[in-house]
């Protein structure tokens, strides 16, 4: 541990002792002015007796201060228009917003493209660890795909072909090894509806609304946006959220299980940051098992191609992986001998 650390840590423990210490009404689970369960945003840890645990005295509180965004235009050799692409200068997050407001961020097949180019960027750049999708102003997180271009065989980009290549990129964030976090203020519906719930987590503003809208505008995703919602929020619950295509706010998404928290909308961004901040924090094998595990889970063969990857991975990074390379490099017979079998 170097010096700097040290210290830091040794600090951390005095400051965690020394300061104020919260009161155990502000450790637990609190109650909005709406009357609804909304999580702890202290990012305190609960703890018995209302004193922060070692964890909490070794590592101290994430910092809620804004991020320091640096925004990146072009991505793939591509000038972005429908999307604004960001790192946050000095920590590992990347932030991609759809970035077309004035059609409460509707996606034609340019903005999925671009997206899709984004999340690519994050996952290879090993100093990103969290991803955060979002959109554009506080009216829309996503309005689904643009109605206005919308063809006979999918929706019509500027090559004339009909796409529906948003469905590529749900699979893109679903297997994406990195925690991807959907920052959602105002409407989450249609397709918009479905990015968010394909995300890890989602962060809602208290003016989000969400809900599909498919069967009223002659739609529907019979994948994910069907199947992985049941998972969220039940069968009945989803059979009525599509059957109906009602749109819900953001206390009945949280008591649904569509979303993990919400915030005030002028909260939205610190709250989404102090998630990310936590996960940094975290082991990102461990993050990235655990994600391969949970959708190994519900995606069949395919889910359990993701998670064998990670085996693969961890394997290849160990001696006894690294002995039958070397074995053959070498032209002799590899020594397994030496590792040993446990139970
Ligand atoms: C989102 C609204 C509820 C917002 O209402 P409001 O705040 O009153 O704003 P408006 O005045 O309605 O909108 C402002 C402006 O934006 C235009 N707009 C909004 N949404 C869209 C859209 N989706 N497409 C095109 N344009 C849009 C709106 O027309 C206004 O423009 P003006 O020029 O000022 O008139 C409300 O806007 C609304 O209900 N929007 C439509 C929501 C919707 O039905 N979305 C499509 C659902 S279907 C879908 O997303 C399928 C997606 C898909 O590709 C798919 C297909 C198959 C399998 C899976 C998928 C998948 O996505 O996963």
């Amino acid at each position: 541990m170097s010096a700097q650390r040290r210290l830091q840590v040794i600090g951390n423990h005095f400051l965690a002792q020394e300061a104020p210490q919260p009161s155990p009404e502000s450790l637990v689970t609190r109650q909005n002015t709406a009357g609804a369960e909304t999580s702890n945003t202290n990012t305190s840890y609960a703890s018995v007796d209302g004193r922060p645990n070692s964890y909490g005295r070794v590592h101290g509180s994430v910092s809620r201060e804004p991020a320091k965004w640096r925004r990146i235009p072009v991505v793939s050799r591509e000038e972005l228009t429908d999307v604004i692409y960001e790192k946050a200068v000095g920590e590992g997050i990347a932030k991609i917003t759809i970035n077309r407001p004035e059609r409460r961020n509707a996606f034609r097949p340019r903005t999925v493209q671009e997206l899709s180019w984004c999340f690519s960027d994050a996952r290879d750049d090993p100093d990103v660890g969290v991803i955060i999708l979002t959109g554009a102003g506080d009216l829309a997180f996503c309005s689904g795909g643009d109605q206005a271009v919308r063809g006979k065989g999918g929706y019509v980009g500027e090559d004339g072909v009909p796409r529906l290549n948003v469905l590529d990129l749900q699979i893109q964030i679903r297997r994406l090894p990195k925690p991807v976090v959907a920052s959602v203020a105002g409407y989450a519906v249609g397709g918009g509806h479905i990015l968010h719930m394909i995300c890890d987590l989602t962060i809602a503003a208290d003016n989000a609304v969400f809900g599909q809208t498919g069967p009223k505008v002659g739609s529907f995703d019979a994948g994910y946006g069907s199947t992985h919602m049941a998972r969220l929020v039940g069968q009945k619950k989803a059979r009525e959220m599509w059957f109906l295509a009602r749109l819900y706010d953001a206390q009945e998404a949280l008591r649904m299980g569509l979303v993990n928290t919400v915030v005030p909308l002028d909260k939205l961004e610190e709250e989404t940051l102090v998630w990310c901040r936590e996960m940094l924090r975290n082991s990102p094998t461990a993050l990235r098992v655990l994600k391969a595990a949970l959708n190994a889970a519900e995606d069949g063969q395919a889910g359990l191609q993701e998670l064998g990857g990670n085996a693969t991975l961890l394997f290849y990074m160990s001696e006894e992986g690294n002995e039958g390379r070397q074995a053959y490099v070498e032209k002799r017979a590899p020594d397994f001998a030496k590792f040993k079998r446990l139970p």
